[in-house]
C-alpha cells in the first residue's frame, strides 16, 4: 500500500481525542455522565458496553451529532487538539462503519460508486459531483487494498453482509483518515465473514491508523488492540489494558450477570 495508508502515531503530536467532563442530555436524559478519556494517535482502542449504555452515543458526541452540555465544570472537547472542526474536515479525519450506514447503502449502488462517495460524503455519486481520475486511482487502490477489486461492478444491494461491510470500509478509508471507528463492525456476519472482516480490521490498524471499536461482543476485538474502556450507564466505568480489564469479575460488573471470560490465540469470548 502507497505511503498515504502508513500513518504512524508520532510522539509529540496532539492527542486523537482528549474529552474532559463531557455530558450529554437528550430528551431530558443524561446519556453521557461526566465522560473523561484520551485516546492518543496510533492507539487501537475497544469501548464496551451493555445495550444502551451509551457507546453509539460517545461516537456521535465525536462526530458532532450530539453536543456537550456547555458550561459544564472543566469540560474539554478537542479532537486532535483543536476544539471547533467543520464537520466536513472531522468527517476527512475520521472514518466511520455503522450499522446504521449499512442499512442506508442498502440499494442499487455500484460498489466503485459507493468508495467514490466517500469524497463527497454522500450517499451516492451524483451529477454535480465532478469525479477525478485521482479520485477514480485511490478508489482502485482501496479496492487492492482490501482484497476486494472483484467487487467493483457489483450492487451493493446483491451483496453479502460481510462482502457490504468490507467496501464501507473502503468508504470510510478514501480519504486516509487518522483514524476507523467501528461502531457494532461484526453484527450479523457469518464466522467466515467474519474472519474476513478482522484480517481486514488488523491490516488496518497494522498501517498506523487508530482502531476505536465499538461493541458488546468481545469476539470484535482484534489482538492489535491493547486498551478498554468499559462503558456502563453513560459513565467510563473502566479504563486500561486489555489484560488488565477483559476479566471475569470487570465482565461481570459491567454485564450486571456472572460471565466468565475466555482468551484463546489473542482473542476473547465473554460467557454468561
Ligand atoms: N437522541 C436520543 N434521544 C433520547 N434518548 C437517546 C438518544 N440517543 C440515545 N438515547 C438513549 O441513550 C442511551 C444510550 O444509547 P446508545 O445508543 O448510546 O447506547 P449503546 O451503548 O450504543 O447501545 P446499543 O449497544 O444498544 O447500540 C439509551 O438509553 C438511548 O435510549
Amino acid at each position: 500500500m502507497d505511503e498515504k495508508l502508513k500513518n504512524t502515531g508520532i510522539g509529540n503530536s496532539p492527542s486523537l481525542l482528549e474529552m474532559k467532563n463531557v455530558t450529554v442530555v437528550r430528551s431530558g436524559k443524561k446519556i453521557l455522565d461526566s465522560v473523561s478519556l484520551k485516546i492518543e494517535q496510533g492507539e487501537h482502542v475497544a469501548i464496551i458496553g451493555p445495550n444502551g449504555s451509551g457507546k453509539s452515543s460517545l461516537i456521535k458526541t465525536l462526530t458532532k451529532e450530539y453536543y456537550p452540555l456547555a458550561g459544564a465544570e472543566g469540560l474539554v472537547m478537542k479532537i486532535m487538539g483543536k476544539e471547533t472542526w467543520h464537520v466536513f474536515d472531522l468527517r476527512k479525519l475520521l472514518g466511520i462503519v455503522s450499522g446504521d450506514l449499512q442499512q442506508t447503502y442498502c440499494r442499487q449502488i455500484r460498489v466503485f460508486d459507493v468508495i467514490l462517495s466517500g469524497f463527497f460524503s454522500s450517499i451516492g455519486i451524483y451529477y454535480n459531483h465532478k469525479v477525478t481520475p485521482e479520485m477514480e486511482s485511490r478508489a482502485e487502490e482501496i479496492l487492492e487494498f482490501l482484497e476486494i477489486p472483484h467487487l467493483a461492478e457489483r450492487l451493493m444491494c446483491e451483496l453479502s453482509t460481510g462482502e457490504a461491510r468490507r467496501v464501507l470500509i473502503g468508504r470510510a478509508l478514501i480519504h486516509d483518515p487518522q483514524a476507523l471507528i467501528l461502531d457494532e463492525p461484526a453484527n450479523s456476519l457469518d464466522l467466515k465473514a467474519m474472519h474476513s472482516f478482522r484480517e481486514s480490521i488488523r491490516k488496518i490498524a497494522g498501517s498506523g491508523k487508530n482502531i476505536i471499536l465499538v461493541t458488546h461482543n468481545l469476539q470484535d476485538v482484534i489482538p492489535e488492540i491493547s486498551r478498554i474502556i468499559l462503558i456502563k450507564e453513560g459513565k467510563v466505568f473502566m479504563d486500561g489494558k486489555k489484560e488488565d480489564i477483559l476479566t471475569d469479575k470487570n465482565l461481570s460488573e459491567l454485564f450486571s450477570l456472572p460471565v466468565e471470560v475466555i482468551r484463546k490465540n489473542g482473542y476473547y469470548q465473554a460467557c454468561s
